[in-house]
């Protein structure tokens, strides 16, 4: 396996600030901008804080986000009104929809003012834009209302099983299972969804909670999605061995509920779609690793300092900071970001199915907490 192919993600060059010049021309928005592989731009997904209340083993690692670890400063993090000023560029550019995420999204202060700003917004279509949150859920039982005062769409729950054990050895805190199911619960009473269940699986920590979880959630309107676990990041020692497949997980689940499979909702979901042949609901899996879905993949990544990461595993992101704060035109950023998007070859968990799950990294990939899960 060369280390070549993996060079690929992400790679792109800061353009000089006196290049800036150059890109301050108008640009026709009437053609659904394409990146290299002709896929479209519908995605957008926001760090607000690269902080949280937890410590998943998977995603922040306790031994390296520890007291050591240098957080980014406030004055780093974009503020609401230049994230709202790049949504507006984004939403011209194609963007449909926007997931708020960290790190914990609960956490940013005032986070509700920023979702007022974003609900204002409407898509180049004139509908309204969708505004989806993911959360651990630890502080969602008290922001709830807000959240759905402010405009919030809807929200997605990260919960890894239902037994305090796993809960807590999946997430390495003392937080219990109930405190999660009283934030989705508070979601689903002030109307925040369809709500959705994220759960990580991990081989060897809480396979056993698949099933216990499927039972839980059929019946309740909630869809539950069982997720791969990735090698996000360079600190989450991941495995190939720790992963456990969609297949293993929908095998589990079918000897106790029967399951048909069903169509996406949209071109590009990133779940597989299932639904229990009694009628229960459904259940979705993200199989990131075994089934890889790089050839739809339409998202962009801003990450919490307005770095702009086209990958998921990128290592590098383009600065749309800088720009902002020295004043530079919609007509730079827009074409910075367009330029950027035209020229993305990114497919990283594609090339990594190809070598077998055993990819050798040319470059540090940036941490999920900072580019947004
Ligand atoms: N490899 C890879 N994994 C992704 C990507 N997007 C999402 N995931 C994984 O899928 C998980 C679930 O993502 P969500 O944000 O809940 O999914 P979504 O498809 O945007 O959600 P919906 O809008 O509800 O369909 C993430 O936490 C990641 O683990 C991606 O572009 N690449
Ligand atoms: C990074 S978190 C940010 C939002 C929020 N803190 C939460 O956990 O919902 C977003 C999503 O990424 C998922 N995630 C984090 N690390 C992962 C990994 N190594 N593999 C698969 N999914 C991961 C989490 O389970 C969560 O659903
Ligand atoms: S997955 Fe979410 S809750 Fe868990 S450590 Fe990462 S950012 Fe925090
Ligand atoms: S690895 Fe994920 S983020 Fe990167 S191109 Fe593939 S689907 Fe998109």
């Amino acid at each position: 396996m060369s280390h070549r192919i993996f060079r690929i993600a992400s790679m792109g060059q800061q353009p000089a600030p006196a290049d800036y010049r150059a890109l301050d021309k108008g640009r026709d928005l009437s053609d659904t901008l394409l990146d290299s592989l002709q896929r479209p731009l519908r995605d957008l997904r926001i760090s607000v804080t690269d902080r949280c209340n937890l410590r998943c083993t998977y995603c922040m690692p306790r031994e390296v986000f520890d007291q050591s670890h240098s957080f980014l400063p406030r004055t780093e993090l974009l503020t609401f009104e230049e994230i709202e000023r790049l949504a507006r560029l984004f939403i011209r550019l194609g963007v449909r929809k926007i997931r708020l995420t960290g790190g914990e999204p609960l956490l940013r202060r005032g986070i509700e003012q920023l979702i007022e700003r974003l609900a204002r917004l409407q898509t180049a279509t004139g509908e309204p834009l969708e505004i989806a949150l993911t959360t651990n859920a630890v502080l969602l039982a008290r922001k709830a209302q807000g959240l759905k005062d402010a405009g919030l769409s809807r929200v997605t729950v990260s919960l890894d099983g239902l037994s305090d054990a796993a809960f807590r050895r999946m997430s390495d805190s003392e937080v219990d299972v109930a405190t999660v199911l009283a934030g989705i619960d508070a979601a689903q009473a002030v109307g925040l969804g369809p709500i959705k269940v994220n759960m990580v699986v991990r081989r060897g920590v809480n396979e056993h909670e698949i099933v216990p979880m499927a039972e839980r959630f059929r019946h309740s309107g909630i869809v539950l999605r069982y997720i791969e676990f990735m090698d996000v990041g360079s600190t989450n020692g991941w495995r190939m061995d720790d992963v456990v497949t969609a297949s293993e997980i929908l095998h589990q689940i079918a000897e106790h509920f029967p399951l048909e499979p069903i169509d996406p909702n949209y071109s590009g979901e990133v779940a597989a779609r299932w639904r229990y042949a009694d009628g229960a609901g459904e259940v979705g899996v993200i199989a990131s690793v075994s089934q890889t879905f790089c050839h739809e993949c339409t998202r962009l990544r801003l990450a919490t300092d307005g770095k702009l990461y086209t990958c998921l595993f990128a290592g590098e992101g383009l600065d749309l900071r800088a720009p902002l704060r020295q004043g530079e035109s919609d007509r730079v950023l827009t074409n910075l970001i367009a330029d950027r998007w035209e020229r993305r070859t990114d497919r990283y968990s594609q090339l990594r199915h190809a070598a077998a799950g055993q990819p050798e990294h040319p470059v540090k990939k940036v941490e999920m907490s900072y580019i947004g899960g």
